[in-house]
């Protein structure tokens, strides 16, 4: 297992992480020269190895007092919603600009490649909740202040994502690959 919290990296053992690694392929220079694209699509298509990925989180989260649990558009939902259910929290989504039709929080952000806005529903969490943050992919995340833990199934590991993450821990269930993996 693979987690950054308070900056050290601890490795574990759990026989499940190499193929879940495996199973998302990567496509060199996709959407742009020089990016390294990890495609969960294939992951999707894996059921053993969908299903290992979500059950790690929900086996994580499920006694940790979570509530709600946050998924970034698009591919956050997918993971972030059947963690929900799993754990028995609700699911609030993180959506792009003029998406969401009631009153929203805004947040600016700068990704990988280019910058883009999240907006969240006004009162789809509350004050007194446990918030957890949940994408495919962190390369240079960043949370608020009523975040337990943000988590993702790939990171781009390194302290400069945890700085950038507000303090907040990163729970990682892979690195990304830096090679072509035979899709
Ligand atoms: O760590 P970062 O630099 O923020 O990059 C990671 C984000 O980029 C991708 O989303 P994208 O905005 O491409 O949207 P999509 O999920 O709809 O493809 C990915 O799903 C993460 O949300
Ligand atoms: N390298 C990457 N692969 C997949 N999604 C991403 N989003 C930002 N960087 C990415």
């Amino acid at each position: 297992m693979f987690v950054l919290e308070n900056g050290v990296k601890n490795k574990g053992e759990d026989p499940r992480l190499q193929a879940i690694s495996q199973a998302i392929r990567v496509v060199p220079h996709f959407p742009k020269q020089g990016i390294m694209f990890q495609d969960i699509t294939t992951l999707l298509l894996d059921h053993n190895a969908f299903k290992d990925a979500v059950d790690i989180f929900v086996d994580r989260y499920r006694d940790m007092d979570i509530s709600v649990v946050a998924g970034v558009e698009a591919r956050g939902f997918i993971f972030g919603s059947s963690i929900a259910l799993g754990i028995g929290a609700k699911f609030a989504p993180l959506c792009k600009p003029g998406k969401l039709p009631g009153e929203v929080i805004s947040e600016k952000y700068v990704l990988e490649y280019g910058t883009d806005c999240l907006e969240m529903h006004v009162g789809a969490v509350q004050q007194n909740e446990r918030v957890i943050i949940i994408d495919d992919l962190v390369a240079t995340e960043r949370a608020d202040a009523e975040v337990v833990e943000c988590a993702c199934v790939i990171g781009l590991s390194d302290l400069k994502v945890r700085c950038k993450l507000n303090g907040k821990p990163l729970y990682i269930l892979v690195e990304p690959r830096q090679v072509e993996n035979g899709f």
